[in-house]
């Protein structure tokens, strides 16, 4: 996906501009940021929820806004809660979901069932799922017509240990065997940090700075140092040179 020069205010003028960067297949980039600093209305704006005042964005070469059925065909989100249905099973929360892709076999149901690990919960009602049992459902879901693209908005908000560790195995697993590349965002600093191959940090509606996580690590410096410094406007030589 490539984005370049995206701009959205709201009318209360905030909002993001000048928003420029790629993700390439198989690539876990996290949006780092403070509260308010626009990292939902940058999901929302490649997602089409948004209407955008400036910009492009490409999606398995279709442009957004020209040919926006073909460009989101390529995506899958999860932005804010995940919309499951409790009274029904997990299965048919997928097959509701099958019933908007005529061209894709009903036994993918089967495959991502088995990807999030949740064909044993398959008949249970999903009003007794966990949290984290529930955030796996919306990633089958949000995996079912084989998006390139996955959008996840603080996809570990909220998850104990064991879930943020499912979580991230199902993420890195779609990454490396089917090439699936992944928009994170999260307050989580650690979760990124394990999850992620490259971060955007954005501030007051901008990108201050886009870091390779293993560039960050070689050079000694935790990301939450880096984060800090970049965030406070520190110039780049103040942390390369520590
Ligand atoms: N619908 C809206 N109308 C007006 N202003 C909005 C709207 N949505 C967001 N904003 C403002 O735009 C800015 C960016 O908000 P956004 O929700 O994108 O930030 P965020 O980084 O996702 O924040 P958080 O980490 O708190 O979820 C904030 O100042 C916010 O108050």
């Amino acid at each position: 996906m490539e984005v370049k020069d995206l701009h959205k205010k709201y009318r209360n003028g905030r909002g993001i501009g000048n928003i420029n960067f790629d993700i390439y297949p198989g690539e876990v980039v996290g949006l780092l940021g403070p509260n308010g600093s626009g990292k939902t209305t940058i999901m929302k704006s490649i997602t089409g929820l948004v209407r955008i005042d400036k910009g492009t964005v490409r999606i398995c070469g279709h442009d957004l806004s020209e040919n926006f059925e073909k460009a989101i065909r390529g995506v899958g989100c999860l932005i804010e809660t995940p919309s499951v249905i409790g009274n029904m099973s997990c299965y048919d929360n997928l097959k509701l979901i099958s019933r908007f892709y005529n061209d894709i076999d009903p036994e993918r149901i089967d495959v991502v069932l088995q990807i999030t690990g949740l064909e044993k919960y398959r008949k249970d009602k999903v009003r007794n799922f966990s949290l984290g049992m529930k955030q796996r459902l919306a990633i089958a879901m949000a995996i079912y017509q084989n998006p390139k693209l996955v959008i996840l908005d603080e996809p570990a908000n909220g998850l104990d240990i064991e879930g943020s560790k499912e979580l991230r195995r199902i993420i890195s697993e779609l990454s490396k065997e089917f090439m699936i590349s992944f928009l994170i965002s999260s307050h989580l600093i650690h979760e990124i940090e394990m999850l992620c191959d490259k971060i955007l940090i954005i501030k007051d509606g901008s990108i201050v700075d886009t870091c390779i996580v293993q560039d960050v690590k070689d050079i000694g410096v935790s990301l939450e140092d880096y984060f800090i410094d970049r965030v406070n406007g520190a110039n780049k030589k103040s942390i390369d040179s520590i």
